[in-house]
């Protein structure tokens, strides 16, 4: 493994596998809790940081890691899935993360996709993570569209937590986490681009090949809402870990 620096002041460490990444991503949060136990997290579903919370919990075990003030903010959930629907993304967080860790369940925060006023759910949403006093560290996969969360290329930049259509390829990615890709739920509520860039750091994580061109918008594509994640150019403090294969179009000076 080895740090290089990125376009611009993106910071890029490209691992040898999924398990480097993942060790990697959760030595960077269980840092930030142990040190400041008060930390608000934002926090990522998908396959990509599944690994990461087995070894962030591992890691807790081990140094006896207090999350009982951590407060967690998930990045987005589906709508019209229950919090004990297994598709949920409230039932992933629970079965991976949160019910092997101390943490709070009064501090747990993830969009309610059952919500009567999705509007109304989305602005709480935001003004929860501003009382909090803003996110410390946002972790992130990517798409293969360069979408963050579920902010779908062509977002505006600018939008807060708000409902998203899905675009069909994520309905095709995601469709295998369910029995056939008409159970795919079509409409989300995600945290938007500027929620994500006002946190004070971002640690978005890939890993794969068919993770490579999204990788690669990201750190050295036009900043355009055509790849969302691109904008990540333009955070202060924005770490990306990756694996080898997903870093395989980084131009060769920025892998080692
Ligand atoms: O990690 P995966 O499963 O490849 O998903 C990538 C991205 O897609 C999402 O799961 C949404 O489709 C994001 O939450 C995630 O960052």
């Amino acid at each position: 493994m080895g740090n290089r620096k990125g376009c611009e002041k993106m910071q890029i460490i490209i691992t040898d596998s999924y398990e480097e990444m993942s060790m990697a991503a959760a030595k960077i949060a269980a840092g930030q809790i142990y040190f400041k136990p008060s930390s608000v997290l934002g926090l990522a579903t998908g396959s990509t940081p599944l690994l990461m919370y087995k070894k962030l919990v591992e890691i807790y075990k081990n140094i006896d890691i207090d999350f009982s003030h951590i407060i967690s903010f998930n990045l987005d959930e589906y709508i019209g899935l229950a919090q004990n629907n297994q598709q949920s993304y409230y039932y992933f967080m629970q079965e991976n993360f949160f019910r092997h860790i101390n943490i709070n369940i009064d501090n747990i925060h993830i969009p309610n996709g059952m919500a009567e006023d999705i509007t109304k759910e989305c602005a709480d949403y935001d003004n929860m993570i501003k009382a909090a006093g803003g996110i410390d560290l946002q972790i992130l996969g990517i798409g293969q569209n360069a979408h963050i969360g579920f902010n779908e290329p062509d977002i505006k930049f600018e939008a807060t937590t708000h409902a998203v259509e899905l675009d069909n390829d994520t309905i095709a990615a995601n469709a295998r986490f369910f029995a056939d890709e008409k159970d795919v739920p079509r409409r989300a509520i995600s945290m938007g681009i500027k929620t994500i860039m006002l946190a004070k750091k971002v640690v978005l994580l890939a890993n794969g090949s068919n993770k490579a061109e999204a990788v690669y918008k990201a750190v050295c594509g036009k900043i355009t809402p055509a790849a969302p994640a691109s904008i990540l150019q333009l955070h202060r403090d924005v770490m990306m870990i990756v694996d080898r294969k997903a870093s395989a179009l980084l131009p060769k000076e920025l892998c080692n």
